[in-house]
């Protein structure tokens, strides 16, 4: 491998269906030990590239590596060592949960109590259900307790909190935390971008095929530019609001919401402050909003669609 702290490196990836150009040159790598994301758009190629990285589809052209090997000509090697949770997972619908975990650890040679894993992924009082009864998201618990049998150190998750609900994605988290603490490293795909932005070391968004951005999630949060200042104030002293760039004013029954869109919030927040202060304004509900990895998302995806307006009286 070129860069010993990375376990997966994909230079230029291509996959080709047909005519559809799925992935189309996509690079990126993966450190040992950190929380990667890779988002985008319904049909974006996600997939696709979890397809290759886990040695189940052949590249077009491109050059991957995982955990150093080639992982379609090398999968007897790489299987042990990585953990796998795809979008639909078949099981054994006659099984019981407990003998589902039980069958799966024979493939394992060192495999995790299947006590402690139903215990992790909240199912111990299901053990006994047979797996074709589990709702949908005990599915996906049950799919991340298989994964996690082999004590992987790399583990692919294809949006392993689809259909949880808010307590199962919060265990989750915690789950993979867990995990990371302990070195494994994570490979994920999901829609809900607050789950990355609550897990991610570092982030890649697909749209159509190629990545648009990647990097650390701070340094993505930073190519936004969507920090805004609000705050309400009377109608009768609206006008009196210095001139702001990106300012947008919303009328409401003799008061007005002051939404002010900057990649500068101090200076705006001293800018507003100091004006409250000059002309004896107080400023309701005076709320500062950094930018959020969904902001940053919708961007990419539909540029321009969520900027305000500059200054305008609605
Ligand atoms: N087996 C296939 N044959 C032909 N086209 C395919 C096949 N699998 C996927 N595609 C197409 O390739 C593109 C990428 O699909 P992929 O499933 O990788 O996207 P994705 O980012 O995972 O999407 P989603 O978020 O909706 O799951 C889509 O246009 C899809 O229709």
């Amino acid at each position: 491998m070129s860069n010993p702290e990375a376990v997966i490196e994909v230079q230029d990836l291509r996959v080709r269906y047909d005519r559809t150009d799925a992935v189309d040159g996509v690079s990126f790598q993966v450190r040992r030990g950190e929380v990667f994301a890779l988002l985008g758009t319904n049909g974006a190629g996600k997939t696709t590239v979890l397809d290759v990285l886990e040695g189940f589809r052949s590249p077009t052209a491109g050059r991957v590596t995982v955990l150093g090997v080639d992982p379609m000509a090398q999968h007897d090697i790489l299987a042990p060592r990585v953990g796998i949770v795809i979008q639909e997972a078949g099981f054994f619908d006659t099984l019981t949960v407990g003998q589902c975990l039980r069958a799966w650890s024979r493939f394992h040679r060192t495999p995790r109590s299947t006590d402690d894993l139903l215990a992790a992924v909240g199912l111990d009082h299901r053990r006994s259900v047979r797996c074709g009864k589990l709702s949908g998201g005990e599915r996906r618990r049950l799919d991340l307790a298989l994964a996690l049998l082999g004590q992987p150190e790399l583990v692919f998750l294809d949006e392993p909190t689809t259909g949880m609900d808010p307590e199962g994605r919060r265990e989750t988290w915690r789950l993979i935390g867990d995990l990371v603490d302990h070195g494994t490293t994570v490979l994920l795909t999901t829609h809900y971008l607050a789950e990355a932005q609550e897990m991610a070391d570092r982030v890649a968004i697909m749209h159509r095929g190629r990545i648009r951005v990647q990097g650390s999630l701070t340094d993505i949060l930073h190519t936004a530019d969507t920090s805004t200042v609000a705050f309400t104030v009377d109608s009768a002293q609206v006008d009196a609001l210095p001139l702001i760039p990106q300012t947008r004013i919303d009328r409401r029954s003799g008061r007005c919401r002051v939404t002010i869109t900057t990649q500068d919030p101090p200076a705006v927040l001293a800018t507003v402050t100091a004006w409250a202060q000059d002309h004896r304004v107080l400023l309701g509900d005076l709320d500062l909003s950094r930018p959020t990895l969904e902001d940053v998302f919708l961007e990419l995806v539909h540029p321009g669609a969520s900027t305000p307006d500059e200054r305008s009286a609605a």
